[in-house]
């Protein structure tokens, strides 16, 4: 079934993962399970699908939440309303494609 819900034209998508009670509550889901939920996602939509999570990203969680395999950006809501914290979000993000560069080297 989830096979189906992906968009059947050629053309390049993003897909998110944003469970709803992670939504503007303040508690993102688990580093275990956002691991889960973005492998079998990898699996179903193939290697060049960017895979987002959405639902309480914020600073004090964004490095450990970029840090996981398969995931490769995030939506971010509430915490987009201000530049200076959208920025450090961004820069841990950042951060991590880099660690992880230097760990494929
Ligand atoms: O809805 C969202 C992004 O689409 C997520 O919102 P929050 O980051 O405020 O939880």
């Amino acid at each position: 079934m989830a096979r189906e819900s992906l968009p059947q034209s050629d053309g390049p998508f993003l897909l998110a993962y944003e469970p709803v009670w992670a939504i503007g509550s303040g508690r993102a889901a688990s580093v275990g399970e956002i691991s889960a939920m973005h492998d079998a996602l990898r699996n179903l939509a193939g290697p060049q699908t960017p895979l987002l999570y959405g639902g309480s990203v914020k600073p004090e969680n964004a490095g450990a939440l970029a840090e996981i395999r398969n995931v490769d950006g995030f939506l971010v809501g509430g915490a987009s309303l201000d530049p200076e914290t959208f920025i450090k979000i961004a820069a841990q993000l950042n951060e991590a494609e880099r660690n992880c560069e230097r760990a494929s080297v």
